[in-house]
């Protein structure tokens, strides 16, 4: 972890989408809180509570409630419970997504409307959703920082609607960022590559696409949730200051790729 002494001190806010140990989100959690922030994390249900209360605990976390996207009075009382125990927030961190995972597999034309409608509004909505109650606590400006993937830009096998939902999410962002931006609250996403997690476990060939980038990235290898954390940490933090509405890349490089590089091995899908 690169040395970020202080850079938060004196800064709160809250990382939503801790599901274990391998979550992007707990790799910003670290980054931040060895920088000095101070933390809020919710969890989804009590499936994930029992892992996300010992891991708040390791960084001397607030545990601000369950809170699922799609409901509306859940997201509230997250809000009303930092607002209680802080009565403002400097930054939030969205790292949430959702997609029936028999649909990351396959065509992308076979996509139900039921499942789109639910992707978008986990996937999508929530980033607004959580920003409308953010900007009530974000009185001293503030900065939001939200998770998405190359799959918006470019084909990818398998993404299919989540690769629709992180278009979207990204329009979003460069939505929220004019909107807000005259309160100085800055918006900007991080493209990461891909990364053996929980939600990444649901995508079809996930191993597939994770070698793949291993073997083609400029740097030849995959990004850690270490490094996402720092990205994040330059984003949430005051150096970024002048950065609003940006897609930042944190990918080893993956996405100024044209084609399989000449030293990397022909590979092909291995099922599991
Ligand atoms: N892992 C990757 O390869 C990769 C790459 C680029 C972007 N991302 C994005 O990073 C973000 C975090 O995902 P991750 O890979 O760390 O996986 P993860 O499974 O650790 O985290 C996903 C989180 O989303 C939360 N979530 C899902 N539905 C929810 C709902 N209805 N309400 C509240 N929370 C809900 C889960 O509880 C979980 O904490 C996602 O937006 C994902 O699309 C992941």
């Amino acid at each position: 972890m690169a040395e970020t002494l202080g850079l938060m001190n004196g800064k709160r806010g809250l990382i939503m989408g801790v599901a274990n140990n391998r979550s992007i989100a707990w790799g910003i959690a670290k980054a931040l809180a060895d920088a000095g922030a101070e933390l809020a994390l919710t969890y989804q249900g009590d499936a994930l509570k029992k892992r996300v209360a010992p891991l708040a605990d390791q960084l001397g976390a607030f545990v601000a409630g369950h809170c699922d996207v799609t409901d509306a009075e859940s997201i509230d009382n997250v809000f009303k419970a930092l607002e209680e125990k802080w009565g403002k927030i400097d930054f939030l961190v969205h790292a949430v997504a959702f997609s029936d995972k028999d649909e990351l597999t396959g065509r992308y034309v076979d996509t139900t409307s039921e499942n789109f409608n639910r992707t978008m509004d986990i996937s999508v909505y929530s980033l607004t959703a959580v920003t409308q109650r953010a900007e009530k606590l974000m009185n001293d400006g503030g900065s939001i920082l939200t998770l998405t993937y190359y799959g918006a830009e470019k084909v990818m096998p398998h993404y299919n609607v989540m690769g629709v939902a992180k278009a979207a999410l990204e329009a979003s962002v460069k939505y929220l960022a004019m909107d807000l931006g005259p309160k100085n609250i800055r918006v900007n996403a991080i493209s990461a590559g891909p990364i053996k997690t929980l939600a990444a476990s649901g995508i079809g060939d996930f191993r597939y696409i994770l070698k793949w980038n291993e073997y083609n990235a400029p740097l030849r290898r995959s990004v850690t949730i270490d490094e996402v954390g720092d990205s994040a940490l330059y984003l949430l933090s005051d150096m970024s200051r002048g950065v609003t509405g940006e897609i930042q890349h944190v990918d080893c490089g993956y996405n100024i790729v044209g084609m399989k590089a000449v030293d990397a091995p022909d590979i092909s899908v291995v099922k599991d």
